[in-house]
């Protein structure tokens, strides 16, 4: 476990590429190895999470050639999968653990699945629930609805499901299932998650409509190899809108970003916030938004967040506690409780370190409270093992009187393997 230390920087210069969306990066070998022909993915993320995606595959006996940023995968079909010959680790990746476990549902041998310490403590009622309801033999190994899983055969049947939270993750998962399935399957959600999973399997030839926030999948799907360029990951960008935004004298431009409208609302809140951003070359690739994006420092103020945007910034949650550390007055975050959820209790965790380093923040059940414009100090401070925790400690840093401390910093390569040699190279 290593720990990194870190000063205040001048600002913050130039231009950065910033590796490829975790979320896409999934999906693209899940659909890849369920597909027809071989897949090229070029910008695939080689984070541990999606490598976690890669071995699982490998496992099921899918052909999975990784290359630098590339993966070629050879598919052959839905049905295509083989036996495991050992259970299916899927290490800190929430999104892994669930989704695969549709896929799973739909096969004809049994699977066990497990993840990390992190894992073994994250819901799976969430799964478990829709897919019982679906037919699915999946039973939570110690009945404490967490992993380990066993998934076993068994006939999948449709369902319309009305979720209680809006989760990509459960959505994807049961959508996925619904491709075993006799009969249309549908989820609706009470706000809309992002919808990679939509666009990519209908970019693969099979079918998911959209009404609203409800998604409706068409089963048996004949998915065809494609070719896929991933965009950036704008929860990585985030942490450098972040630094540039708050750090004087600061101008950055994040080449080649996805900004697909249920991932943007970090965007959104920070020009909201009064932030300087502008986006250049907006494009698209394999359905999905992407842009340049020109950041400038700016003088920020509060705002509440709440509400529908949520799900569209959940992961830049903790990144925008450290912005609002720097605007004028009173930023409130509402309808968050999911961040006590994820890899940590990230309100918690959040709160605890920037506490220590002198800000004025308040947990709340669902949320938190942020005073801007405390003065900032370096300290000694956890990563819980939380790549966004570790990554929103170290913008925090940049502009902290003295030395600041992460222990157990190495677990950015989670989401953002040589995030901290990126932050050098545009520090002055
Ligand atoms: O589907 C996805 O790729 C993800 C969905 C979100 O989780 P939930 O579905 O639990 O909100 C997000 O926090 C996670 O990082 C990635
Ligand atoms: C919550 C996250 O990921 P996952 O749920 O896949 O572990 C994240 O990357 O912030």
């Amino acid at each position: 476990m290593k720990k990194i230390e870190l000063e205040a920087v001048k600002s913050l210069k130039g231009e950065i590429n910033i590796p490829g969306d975790k979320s896409i990066s999934h999906r693209a070998i899940m659909l890849g190895s369920l597909a027809q022909g071989e897949s090229h993915i070029s910008n695939f993320l080689t984070g541990e999470d999606c490598l976690s995606t890669i071995d699982c595959f490998r496992k099921m006996g899918v052909d999975i050639h990784l290359s630098d940023k590339n993966v070629s995968i050879k598919g052959n079909g839905l049905h295509s999968l083989k036996k495991p010959s050992s259970l299916l680790y899927t290490g800190n990746s929430g999104t892994t653990t669930r989704i695969i476990s549709g896929i799973l549902s739909g096969q004809d041998f049994e699977t066990q699945l497990n993840g990390d310490a992190s894992i073994m403590k994250r819901p799976m009622s969430r799964i478990i629930k829709p897919l019982k309801m679906m037919n699915a033999r999946i039973e939570s190994q110690l009945n404490n609805d967490c992993t380990p899983l066993t998934i076993r055969p068994s006939n999948l049947k449709s369902i319309d499901y009305v979720s209680k939270i809006a989760s990509a993750q459960v959505k994807s998962c049961i959508l996925l299932a619904g491709m075993y399935a006799e009969g249309k399957t549908s989820v609706t959600e009470p706000y809309l998650s992002r919808n990679h999973t939509e666009i990519m399997v209908n970019f693969f030839g099979g079918k998911i409509e959209t009404e609203g926030t409800k998604s409706i999948i068409t089963p048996e799907p004949i998915l065809e190899a494609r070719d896929i360029i991933i965009p950036g990951d704008i929860s990585s960008a985030a942490y450098f809108i972040a630094a540039a935004l708050i750090t004087p004298g600061s101008e950055v431009l994040i080449k080649n970003v996805g900004i697909n409208p249920t991932r943007d609302g970090i965007l959104t809140v920070c020009k909201k916030m009064g932030g300087n951003i502008e986006l250049l070359n907006v494009n698209t690739k394999n359905g999905e938004k992407t842009a340049d994006i020109l950041v400038k420092y700016s003088d920020l103020r509060g705002v509440t967040i709440e509400g529908d945007i949520i799900p569209l910034l959940i992961d830049e949650l903790t990144i925008i506690a450290v912005i609002a550390m720097f605007a004028k007055g009173t930023t409130i975050i509402k309808d968050a409780a999911e961040l006590r959820v994820k890899e940590s209790d990230r309100i918690k965790t959040i709160t605890t370190n920037l506490s220590k380093m002198g800000a004025n923040i308040t947990e709340t059940d669902d949320g938190m409270i942020i005073e801007g414009g405390s003065k900032l100090y370096g300290a000694e401070t956890e990563s819980f093992n939380d790549h966004r925790i570790a990554m929103s400690i170290a913008i925090a840093s940049l502009n902290a009187k003295g030395k600041t401390i992460i222990n157990n910093s190495d677990c950015v390569d989670i989401s953002y393997p040589g995030f901290f040699e990126d932050l050098k190279k545009l520090s002055l």
